[in-house]
């Protein structure tokens, strides 16, 4: 098929390329000139591994153009441009109509347009009726979610779970399944607008059990239990499930957080009040500003105070750095007069970025500089270079009273404690901290 894709972020270039793996002429449309150059170049213009290997092996099967109205004639038009969240939590569409008015101009009669960006349920019926319907020329509209994860996107897409396709015409919904049909995924066929509700009901749920499991461990930290037990204790009953039972400072990224608000304002705008996933996203929030309660009480106070971020991209594997809890926490410590110092291996801070970490925040090069001096330590991002950091070095670096916040559990907080730490994380407790809690747990009255 001659495939075309709108947007070259991390959805739009690996669909492209996977597309192109499979033997179709796929042509994508990037409007940012620099993205644009790097395409050109052969280069891919993020961090995503693997990406760059496997562009270069089907380059010869793609085209870039720099819009939607200039993409050769298709048989799909996958449109995977940006949807990020407006002031109130509502999907800002701006990216999305603009990239559909474009298709709908210049399409040839006959095209399908897939949606693979999340776009709140109801939008796909009114783009129809806004853009398709009136270009006269018999497009058709499928919504076609994506489950990819950042920094797992080339082994997600080449091994899916499913392919969910919500198609009005069940012709144009088969031509979009069969771009998959190669990957042998399970494939669920439904209407437009309960395919567009798997997704936010996906990205919802799997928001809900990490704000979940970050209560239960914010209880395990007051009765004296281990988390990480806990979470393996729960996972080994199949239908709880295993995954996303990490505690830690909370969810980030680009979609969890946008995609849990854009849901809960879906839900207000029909008359609705989504009380779980208010809570969701309020238990979210709240977990990042414990990090900063627990320094404020070690340190007796944040101000004048030198305090390492390690981690500003929003999970490992990725450069991405929206609405990460690194650069949030970073941004909260430096507010409250703290003088931090933030280090990441790979993370790509927008210049709007590198001013939200405020004039109490700079970035360095290397994590020795980072923790030179500093009197606490916050590993927010569980990236290999942390776990495996010379941390005997790193205490000797730093001043009393050497607090380590490990904000992703993912240090041996036995073995921190004894190089001289006093270690904080979240659901555990070690050595004198979790006797502690014990011992006030035993001596306290039953409830
Ligand atoms: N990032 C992820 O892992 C996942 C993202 N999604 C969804 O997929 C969509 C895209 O997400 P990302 O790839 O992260 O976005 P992104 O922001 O990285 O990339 C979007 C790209 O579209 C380009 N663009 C915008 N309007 C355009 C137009 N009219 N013509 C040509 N190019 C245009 C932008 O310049 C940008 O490069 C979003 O709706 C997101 O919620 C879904 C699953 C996973
Ligand atoms: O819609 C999307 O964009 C994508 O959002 C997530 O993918 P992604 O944001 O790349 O990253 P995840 O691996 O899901 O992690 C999201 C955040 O949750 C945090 N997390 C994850 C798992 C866990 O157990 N605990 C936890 O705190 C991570 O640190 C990270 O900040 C989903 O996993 C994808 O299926 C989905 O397609």
């Amino acid at each position: 098929m001659h495939v075309g894709v709108v947007g070259a972020g991390y959805v739009g270039l690996v669909a492209a390329v996977g597309l192109a793996a499979a033997g179709h002429d796929t042509a994508v449309a990037e409007a940012d000139p620099a993205k644009l150059a790097a395409l050109r170049e052969g280069r891919v213009p993020f961090y995503e591994p693997g990406l760059q290997e496997w562009l270069d092996s089907v380059a010869a099967r793609m085209t870039f153009v720099e819009s939607a109205g200039s993409l050769p004639p298709c048989d799909v038009v996958l449109i995977a441009v940006g949807t990020p969240s407006g002031p109130s939590g509502q999907t800002d569409l701006t990216q999305v109509r603009q990239a559909v008015r474009e298709v709908a101009a210049t399409a040839r009669p006959g095209t399908v347009v897939a949606m693979k960006s999340t776009v709140p349920p109801g939008t796909g019926l009114e783009l129809v009726r806004a853009y398709l319907e009136p270009a006269g020329r018999d497009l058709a509209y499928v919504s076609n979610p994506e489950f990819l994860r950042e920094g797992k996107a080339v082994d997600d897409w080449l091994h899916p779970d499913r392919v969910v396709v919500g198609a009005a015409e069940p012709g144009a919904g088969e031509r979009v399944a069969e771009l998959y049909r190669h990957l042998g995924a399970p494939l669920l066929m439904t209407d437009i607008t309960s395919a567009e509700m798997v997704k936010y009901a996906s990205n919802a749920l799997l928001a809900t059990k990490i704000s979940f499991i970050n209560e239960i461990a914010n209880v395990c930290e007051l009765v004296g239990a281990h988390i990480d037990d806990v979470a393996r204790g729960v996972g080994m009953d199949p239908r709880l499930g295993s995954h996303f039972l990490q505690a830690g400072i909370g969810y980030g990224g680009s979609c969890f957080p946008k995609d849990t608000r854009a849901l809960d304002f879906t839900a207000a705008l029909n008359g609705y009040s989504f009380e779980l996933l208010t809570a969701v996203i309020e238990v979210n929030r709240r977990q990042r500003i414990r990090v900063v309660q627990r320094l404020h009480e070690a340190l007796g106070g944040l101000a004048g105070r030198s305090v390492a971020v390690l981690g500003l991209s929003f999970k490992p594997g990725t450069d991405d750095t929206r609405e990460s809890p690194g650069v949030e926490i970073a941004r909260m410590l430096a507010g409250a007069g703290a003088e931090v110092r933030a280090y990441d291996p790979v993370a790509r801070l927008s210049q709007e970025a590198e001013q939200v970490l405020g004039p109490g925040a700079r970035r360095t090069a290397t994590l020795a500089e980072a923790v030179a001096g500093a009197q606490a330590v916050v590993v927010a991002t569980e990236w290999q270079e942390f776990r495996e950091a010379d941390w005997a070095a790193v205490r000797r670096a730093m001043e009393r009273p050497w607090v380590i916040f490990d904000g992703r559990n993912c240090l041996d907080g036995e073995a921190m404690e004894s190089l001289g730490f006093t270690y904080f994380a979240v659901g555990r407790q070690v050595g004198r901290r979790r006797q502690a809690a014990v011992a006030a747990r035993a001596g306290r009255p039953c409830e």
